[in-house]
């Protein structure tokens, strides 16, 4: 039997980041949870125990440098082992350019920027402590491709991780270290919800509007699952990715062509 590999997946309480981590599990991974709150990572933890996994919950805030060093060593003790990092974990506050203020722009830079940044240090600290390479992925986004009205700075950040998901993959690639990126589109998660229902409140519309301005162009014709996000992040933590780094996959159903 080949040896289970470990992955840290951040933001992992709900969404994609849950999804993820239960996906990893069913792929044969053990798995650590980070986010900010213990209790709704410990739920995700505690289904992928029942189901016969091993998972273990981890909290940390990701713009917290010290904090994520923290988690990749405690994920590593715990497992004896550190394989996969995913830098999932974000925050899309809505902000028409004329509403973005300091501590918005500052805030969310420290958590979509910031937390991968730490992430991609510390783990790749601990892959080469431990020896061997290891893969790294980040979460971008559609919006980190081309311009999405009323999100000016989440996408600003989303641009970013994939320029550094391309600087690092240059400088660690040495070490037998990948990093990539995956682009979701549209996904039904908490955080589209909270979108979708801001773009409508400012407009004076009702949620199904709000989605729609988000929804309308993609191509398959039907918003994302978290799933299908999960599905290609797989694929990125898996065997079959090794031969690919810098890269950042769209999973967005057809909505962007890059
Ligand atoms: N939902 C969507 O349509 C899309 C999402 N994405 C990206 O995918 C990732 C996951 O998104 P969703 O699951 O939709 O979001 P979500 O808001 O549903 O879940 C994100 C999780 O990250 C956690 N988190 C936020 N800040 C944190 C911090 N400082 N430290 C630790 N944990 C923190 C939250 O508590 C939450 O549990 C994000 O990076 C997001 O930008 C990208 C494209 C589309
Ligand atoms: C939240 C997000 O990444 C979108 C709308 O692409």
């Amino acid at each position: 039997m080949t040896e289970q590999k470990v992955a840290m997946i951040t933001g992992a309480g709900q969404g994609i980041g849950e999804a993820i981590a239960k996906r990893l599990h069913n792929d044969g991974f053990k798995v650590a949870l980070v986010g900010r709150t213990k209790a709704k990572v410990q739920r995700v933890a505690d289904e992928i125990n029942a189901d016969g996994g091993q998972a273990y919950a981890i909290a940390a805030d990701v713009a917290n440098r010290e904090e994520v060093f923290a988690a990749v060593e405690e994920t590593a003790k715990h497992f004896g082992d550190f394989n996969v990092i995913v830098n999932n974990a974000g925050v899309a506050p809505t902000t028409p350019i004329d509403t973005v203020t300091p501590d918005i722009l500052n805030n969310t830079l420290a958590i979509n920027l910031g937390g991968v940044i730490w992430g991609i240090q510390a783990a790749s600290a601990k892959f080469k402590e431990l020896g061997h390479g290891g893969k790294i992925i980040n979460a971008s986004s559609q919006a980190g491709q081309v311009g999405n009205p009323n999100l000016t700075v989440y996408g600003a950040t989303k641009f970013a991780i994939r320029g550094v998901t391309q600087t690092t993959a240059k400088e660690l690639a040495k070490f037998n270290i990948t990093v990539n990126a995956y682009c979701p589109g549209i996904v039904k998660t908490p955080m589209m919800n909270d979108i979708a229902k801001q773009v409508a409140d400012n407009a004076g519309k009702s949620f199904e509007w709000g989605m729609e301005q988000f929804s309308k162009d993609i191509a398959l014709g039907r918003l994302s699952e978290p799933e299908d996000v999960a599905a290609c992040v797989a694929y990125l933590a898996g065997p079959d990715s090794d031969y690919m780094t810098g890269q950042s996959l769209l999973i967005d159903g057809g909505m962007v062509f890059s």
